[in-house]
């Protein structure tokens, strides 16, 4: 709730207030070397050829200012260095004041004009833009307000962005560049930003100080400066603070003789000074005020005041460095503002940090469109499938419960026949529903596998275990149910079975006979076709059990990854597409590889050879051979070409494995092959950077290998391997890689199980075990549990493990949220 208002403010603000900041950010950054930039381009007027011989004092200077330039001369600057002109303010005859940034520079050695400085009335433009638009007390506002709005925007960034525990610093600082599109904005965005933002605070909350007076007098007050009474500080710009406390001084006749009052303000400066300005008296009776800099000051706003009586003596000396500790804070504060306080450093890092704020601004608003433009089709779409709202009665719901994408697909694809015959449809994974959504839908279709040993995909445990429940709440309820298993199990259906019972139990009613449907069991789906008729889909196109069709790709790399070893072969083996072949696919998904006719032919011939021959052996192949074989996919797209990693298995005669021994020893290089991608949802990794467990023993390396790639390129770096075979020596597939990711960072923690490297037997259930506590910690932190390999023994004794160190419940609800997945084999 927080989090959503505060995330709504940070938008608003950002999209509305956000305009005028980057106007804000880019004059201030335009500004930061302001002095340096006119001392470029104003040489012979702003300094002159250094001489030997000393510069004019004050008193010389003002009197051939006075000789040339009609007025009253107000400021006079001279500074130390030799070469550089001294800068005078005039009142012009008539008038009371020096006229805004109207600046005079004199040659300091002999008075001569040198005119006025280039540049300077386009910075005096520039810095009117940034104070207050160039737009009076209207721009004032604006800006004092946006500046407030800086402010929210960083507190609200900082909270939204506020590292979920365990805090990985080095990662919350680290920027991704890798990242392409809204993933990039993102980055660029909320990175930067965090970077940025102690630079934005001291900017927005000295920046304050000149929009509202109530805030810089709050500042004052806290810092035990006493308020000043007027506003206005001189108009020769630095000594910002210098306005504090000017007496007025009442005309008294005797004039100040300025010759003799700098010779006193010389013999009182300690150390001398590397620049002074002059507050010359207007009227006989005033003093001289001089604000000076020392020869090396903190930085440029340290200023030291002396006041010189018409006596000629010092009736007042305030060095910057005996100020309290809040005044010179105070007195620091465009100091602090530029980031000059800090050095040269500062001033470039405010400056980098104030031209980045289009950056912000620009990201900012793309993630915004991006945004609304979801929502849009998002809209669009519930407009084109209508629910609940607007419908008389409420869309059919069609619940899938699936471990490989499978009961996923066909639940979509039976969604879509209705909806071409115009029936309303809401298409769900049953993770999200209770007995109170099934109520609501009133017509609920399910779609599930089985999985385990007749049990529900991992996904729909907490279901399941929320329909176990006694009461009879489902009544009123009518279902459907598409059931998929594989008859090669001992429990066929069994899900599907259980749930119908209680579905049953519960008063739930079928529209029509459960479909029972075994591996790519056509005439089932024919079946399951004619009962959604009964609803009123169209029966033109049969539904069919996959979409895609296999698609060539050429053998390019072969390698033999476990030579010496103990077990069966595996090996690692690359595809690149063929022309046409449209190669997409993502971490976790599956590759169903189509065994050619010559496989089978030369299993054939070679049974055929062996005289005796096993009849009971002889049909298996034969029956099997049409069937696809799955193997996860070992690589991500961006590598171009698919990888696989194949055990080349063994029939107990010795024979070799049909489809792997195709792979792994039949096939040459270059030989075409058929493969057809499959979508494995149930097996994709966590779209954000939560942190990871992968879990798996050998071959079941290929899906983990997929993540961790994608992880990599990612910059996803809290990935944890547990990863077991049997000898280090020669079974620890893709060990440089492994290690090198250990050593880049990508791992930040491998745990290794070869089971045969010593007398106790040791597995990756055993490793998971010992890390219980880190488990927990991890889970804790919002971490996904991925366990790819086989479904006998390592999966079970994993899973067990799981359920010991964070509870049955806990296990199922990871499931349900889509943190614990599993492709097991
Ligand atoms: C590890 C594993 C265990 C399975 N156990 C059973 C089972 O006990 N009974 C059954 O009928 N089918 C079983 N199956 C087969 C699946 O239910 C069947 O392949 C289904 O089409 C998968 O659908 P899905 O992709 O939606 O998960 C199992 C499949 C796997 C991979």
């Amino acid at each position: 709730m927080i989090r959503s208002i505060l995330f709504t403010l940070h938008w608003l603000i950002g999209i509305t207030a956000g305009t005028v900041l980057m106007v804000v950010g880019v004059t201030g950054a335009l500004m930061s070397f302001e002095d340096e930039i006119l001392l470029q381009l104003n040489r012979g007027v702003m300094t002159v050829e250094a001489r030997a011989e000393p510069a004019l004092a004050p008193d010389a200077l003002v009197a051939a200012l006075t000789r040339q330039v009609p007025g009253r001369p107000a400021f006079l600057m001279v500074q130390a260095e030799p070469g550089r002109a001294a800068r005078a303010f005039v009142v012009p005859p008539g008038e009371t004041s020096a006229r805004r940034g109207g600046a005079i520079y004199l040659d300091p050695y002999d008075g001569t004009l040198l005119g006025a400085a280039r540049g300077e009335a386009t910075f005096r433009f520039i810095r009117e833009i940034h104070r207050w638009l160039a737009w009076g007390d209207i721009g004032r506002a604006i800006t004092g307000g946006s500046a407030i709005c800086l402010v929210i925007l960083a507190a609200t960034g900082l909270y939204l962005r506020w590292p979920r525990r365990p805090l990985d610093w080095r990662n919350w600082f680290a920027m991704r560049l890798a990242l392409r599109g809204r993933a990039l904005f993102w980055e660029l965005h909320s990175v930067l930003g965090t970077w940025v933002l102690p630079l934005y605070l001291l900017a927005a909350l000295t920046g304050l100080t000149w929009s509202y007076n109530w805030y810089r007098d709050a500042v004052w007050a806290l810092a035990g400066v006493p308020i000043p009474q007027r506003a206005g500080a001189p108009p020769a710009g630095g000594g910002g603070g210098a306005a504090g406390g000017v007496p007025r001084a009442r005309p008294q006749g005797q004039a100040l003789d300025l010759g003799a009052a700098w010779t006193a303000f010389v013999e009182a400066a300690p150390h001398g000074y590397s620049r002074a300005i002059l507050r010359l008296p207007a009227q006989p009776g005033q003093p001289l005020r001089v604000s000076y800099l020392d020869p090396h000051p903190p930085n440029s706003v340290a200023m030291n005041q002396i006041t010189i009586g018409t006596d000629g003596r010092v009736a007042e000396h305030t060095r910057f460095e005996a100020l309290p500790a809040g005044h010179r804070l105070v007195f620091s504060r465009l100091a602090l503002h530029t980031g000059e306080y800090f050095g040269l450093g500062g001033r470039i890092a405010m400056m980098v940090a104030s031209l980045l704020m289009p950056l912000f601004g620009v990201t900012g608003w793309l993630l915004y469109l991006g945004r609304r433009r979801q929502k849009r089709a998002a809209k669009a779409l519930a407009k084109q499938f209508p629910v609940l709202a607007d419908a008389t009665a409420p869309p059919l719901l069609i619940a899938f419960a699936t471990q490989g994408g499978t009961a996923q697909a066909l639940a979509w694809r039976s969604a879509a026949s209705l909806r071409a015959a115009g029936v309303p449809v809401q298409v769900s994974s049953v993770a999200t529903l209770g007995a109170p959504d099934l109520v609501a839908a009133g017509r609920v279709l399910f779609v599930v596998s089985t999985f385990g040993e007749g049990e529900p995909p991992d996904a729909a445990r907490a279901f399941a275990r929320r329909m176990a429940a006694e009461d009879r709440a489902l009544e009123g309820v009518e279902y459907g149910l598409l059931s998929l298993g594989d008859r090669s199990y001992a429990h066929f259906c069994g899900f599907g079975r259980t749930l119908e019972a209680a579905l049953q139990r519960r008063g739930a009613k079928p529209l029509f006979g459960t479909v029972e449907a075994g591996r790519e069991d056509a005439e089932a789906l024919a079946r399951w076709q004619e009962a959604l008729s009964t609803l009123g889909a169209a029966r033109e196109a049969a539904l069919a059990w996959t979409e895609a069709r296999p698609e060539a790709w050429r053998l390019a790399a072969r390698r033999h990854l476990n030579p010496g070893s103990v077990g069966w072969p595996v090996y690692h083996l690359e595809f690149e597409p063929e022309p046409g072949t449209s190669a997409q696919w993502e971490a976790g998904d599956i590759a169903e590889f189509h065994v050619p006719a010559e496989a089978v032919a030369a299993q054939d011939q070679a049974r055929e050879a062996e005289a005796e021959g096993d009849a009971e052996l002889a049909t298996r192949p034969a029956v099997t051979g049409l069937a696809p074989r799955d193997y996860s996919i070992a690589s991500v797209q961006e590598d171009g070409r698919l990888h696989l990693l194949v055990r080349g298995m063994r029939y107990p005669d010795g024979r070799p494995g049909l489809a792997s021994g195709w792979l792994g020893t039949g096939a040459a290089i270059g030989d075409r092959l058929d493969f057809r991608l499959r979508g494995n949802p149930g097996f994709h990794g966590p779209e954000d950077d939560r942190p990871l467990i992968l879990i798996g023993n050998g071959t079941g390396l290929a899906g983990l290998r997929a993540h961790l790639r994608r992880r990599a390129k990612l910059g996803h770096r809290r990935n944890w391997l547990i990863f077991g075979e049997r000898n280090a020596a020669h079974d620890f597939h893709h060990r440089a890689e492994v290690e090198g990711w250990r050593a880049q960072g990508v791992l930040l923690r491998l745990d290794l199980a070869f089971s045969r490297d010593q007398e106790q037997r040791v597995y990756v259930q055993d490793r998971l075990r010992e890390a219980a506590p880190l488990l927990r910690a991890w889970v804790e932190a919002g971490a996904a549990i991925l366990v790819c390999g086989s479904a006998e023994g390592m999966a079970p004794a994993v899973h067990a493990v799981l359920a010991e160190a964070l509870g049955e419940d806990r296990l199922d609800e990871l499931a349900a949220e889509e943190r614990y997945r599993r492709d097991i084999y």
